[in-house]
């Protein structure tokens, strides 16, 4: 039987208010539903399959329209669950792609199909299914996403849209929006600009919304904001599915993301938008410009410096020193763009804070390199986001080369932010071996894997068996010669913006504020024990990851309460948050994450 013990979240309730409510109570409330008959059957958030039972079936005029034996959700799980292993063992020895690729489709089916059946596996099996439906597959699907279309998820708005996505965003069936991820296909992981086919992203990011932080898929929104591509590849094929023009730039590309912004805030002023795989300096230009203005954030950005900080934090521990060591740390970033930047900002930050000295100060033991080699303040026309860290070139030279820069700073870090595959080469990874660390870490955070900077096994192999390692690509781990087993971390944001979200949604804040944010990183930072930290485990399983994404809830929802920005949720007022206690915050936010299973439907006009 492969059916999981539920009983940690069968007491889950659904979220409150709108008019399309599912509960998901161990014994289900029922969902109000105003379709009937075959319109069910080919509405994914209602549809049971075989599963609906006989008095649903009279009730809703399904007599008839299904086979007449009744498979329960169970019998249809592990249904499911066999086809899967039979697509396994069935393509074992084909090419790594077309087998990712046969996996998505079974799972992408499932989910046009049945909604409730498909996070059920998806929650279950988080650890098999996320490298399909998130990093690394989701990469390929983008990439071949004009071929693999079928039937459109999420909404599109696109330059010629302009002046009419105020009534656009209307066409959504869904009375209520609490999460919208967006992205405009400019920097799809590290695999560039991949115009309309970038929707991928949001879709993956939005199935881990609901995977790890029970966001209600009836309330989740991915959005392809098309303006256009760079991509002369996709520009010339005939099959490519967005504007077949060059990207928009300055003002007029500015003014399309207002309207869209206005326009999803005006329908759903609660919602929570996730900005994500924008080029740089969209990033962070989008970032300035609404996160005061509205409930969002950049998870490229933010979400990853979370979850690189507590990475770093980690492995001072895993040094078996005090986490004031960290201002001793020395950290070498490779790739200066929103997410290297953002890191490298989260950190020093920290460093400055635990110091007590200057951020100036803090940034003393930084070293940036971009595809231009080291920062420093000899190179001409230097950007203004990467100034504060620009070093002396009397220290090391400007554009010295990684393995340069590792030789010369024997840092203790060494994270790799640049979407090159494989640039911690053999040479680079050697030189790691004379760090002044007891423990070096390797962090090769670009997605999808070609694009990380190692594998986990050449950076166990080439650094040393002492390292620990990190990689936003989920790796096996390593066997090491010693005996010992040389520990995968997946070094993902995954880990905090489900929680990040999750936190702001349920605390009604009008903002998401950098107290927020730090509060999620220092959540997960010290959500592991000494023990696992000292074996170089510096993050939970992903089985975990509803758990995590329970604390790092609370930890965002109480960091809302303590910046005195929040509005409450649902019947659930400011008052109301700011007398809960830790354990009722975590228990507030598990009782509202949306589980699936099968509610009773009722048909009403
Ligand atoms: N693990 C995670 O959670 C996570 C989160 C965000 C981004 N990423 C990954 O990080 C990568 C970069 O994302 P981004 O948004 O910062 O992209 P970006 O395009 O904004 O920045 C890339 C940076 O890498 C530098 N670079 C390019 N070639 C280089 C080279 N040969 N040597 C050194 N530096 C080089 C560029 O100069 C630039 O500064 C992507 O692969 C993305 O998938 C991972
Ligand atoms: O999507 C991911 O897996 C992480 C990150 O947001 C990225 O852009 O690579
Ligand atoms: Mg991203």
């Amino acid at each position: 039987m492969m059916w999981r013990n539920i009983a940690r979240f069968s007491k889950a309730s659904g979220r409150t208010g709108g008019s399309r409510r599912c509960l998901s109570t161990a014994i289900p409330g029922p969902c109000i539903v105003h379709k009937r008959g075959s319109d069910i059957l080919h509405d994914p958030w209602f549809n049971k399959d075989t599963g609906f039972p006989l008095t649903e079936r009279d009730r809703l005029g399904l007599r008839g329209l299904l086979p007449p034996r009744i498979i329960s959700f169970e019998q249809q799980y592990d249904r499911f669950i066999e086809s899967f292993r039979s697509l396994e063992r069935n393509t074992l020895g084909q090419p790594d792609n077309v087998v990712s690729l046969a996996k998505w489709r079974i799972l992408n089916r499932l989910h046009d199909r049945n909604e409730t059946l498909y996070y059920r596996v998806l929650i279950d099996n988080i650890k098999d299914f996320a490298p399909i439906i998130y990093t690394p597959t989701v990469g390929l699907v983008c990439q071949n996403y004009s071929g693999l279309y079928r039937r459109p998820r999420g909404m599109y708005f696109s330059a010629k849209d302009k002046g009419e996505m105020m009534s656009m965003i209307y066409n959504w069936p869904a009375h209520q929006v609490d999460m919208i991820v967006i992205t405009d296909g400019s920097r799809i992981l590290g695999l560039g600009d991949l115009g309309v086919q970038g929707i991928g992203i949001p879709i993956g990011k939005l199935d881990m919304y609901v995977a790890a932080a029970g966001i209600n898929p009836q309330r989740v929104l991915p959005i392809m904001l098309d303006v256009g591509t760079n991509n002369q590849k996709l520009l010339q094929n005939p099959l490519y599915l967005g504007l077949r023009q060059p990207r928009l730039e300055g003002d007029e590309y500015l003014e399309i993301i207002d309207e869209f912004m206005e326009a999803a805030f005006t329908r759903w002023p609660k919602a929570v938008v996730q900005f994500e795989d924008f080029q740089a300096k969209w990033a962070f230009g989008t970032l300035d410009r609404y996160r005061k203005k509205f409930c969002m954030f950049n998870d490229d950005v933010q979400g990853t410096a979370g979850v690189a900080l507590a990475g770093l934090l980690g492995t001072v521990r895993a040094q078996g020193r005090p986490l004031s060591d960290f201002v001793n740390q020395k950290i070498v970033v490779v790739g200066a763009g929103s997410a290297g930047l953002g890191v490298t900002k989260t950190a020093v930050q920290a460093v400055a804070r635990m110091a007590g000295i200057s951020f100036a100060e803090a940034t003393k033991n930084f070293y940036l390199i971009d595809k231009d080699g080291l920062v420093t303040t000899e190179r001409s026309k230097l950007d203004p986001a990467v100034v504060p860290f620009a070093k002396n070139p009397a220290e090391i030279r400007e554009g010295a080369s990684i393995v340069e820069v590792v030789k010369t700073v024997r840092p203790h870090v060494l994270l790799g932010l640049s979407g090159v595959g494989g640039i911690f080469n053999e040479e680079v990874l050697k030189a790691m071996r004379e760090s002044d660390s007891c423990k070096p870490a390797i962090f090769a955070m670009s997605n999808p894997t070609l694009n990380a900077e190692c594998t986990a096994a050449d950076a166990f192999k080439h650094a040393g068996e002492n390292i620990v390692f990190g990689s936003g690509s989920p790796f096996e781990n390593v066997q090491l010669e010693n005996g010992n087993v040389g520990h995968v971390n997946q070094a993902n944001n995954m880990y905090l913006f489900p929680g990040i979200g999750l936190g702001t949604l349920l605390s009604g804040a009008r903002i998401v504020t950098d107290g927020m944010l730090l509060a999620a990183a220092e959540c997960l930072a010290s959500y592991m024990t000494d023990e696992e930290v000292q074996k170089g485990i510096l993050y939970p399983s992903i089985n975990n990851i509803r758990h995590i994404t329970a604390e790092v809830g609370a930890a965002v929802l109480r960091a809302a309460v303590s910046d005195d920005i929040v509005e409450g949720h649902g019947d659930v007022g400011p008052r109301d948050l700011s007398h809960m206690s830790k354990e009722e915050t975590v228990d507030y936010i598990t009782r509202n994450m949306w589980f699936p299973i099968y509610s009773p439907l009722v048909h009403e006009k």
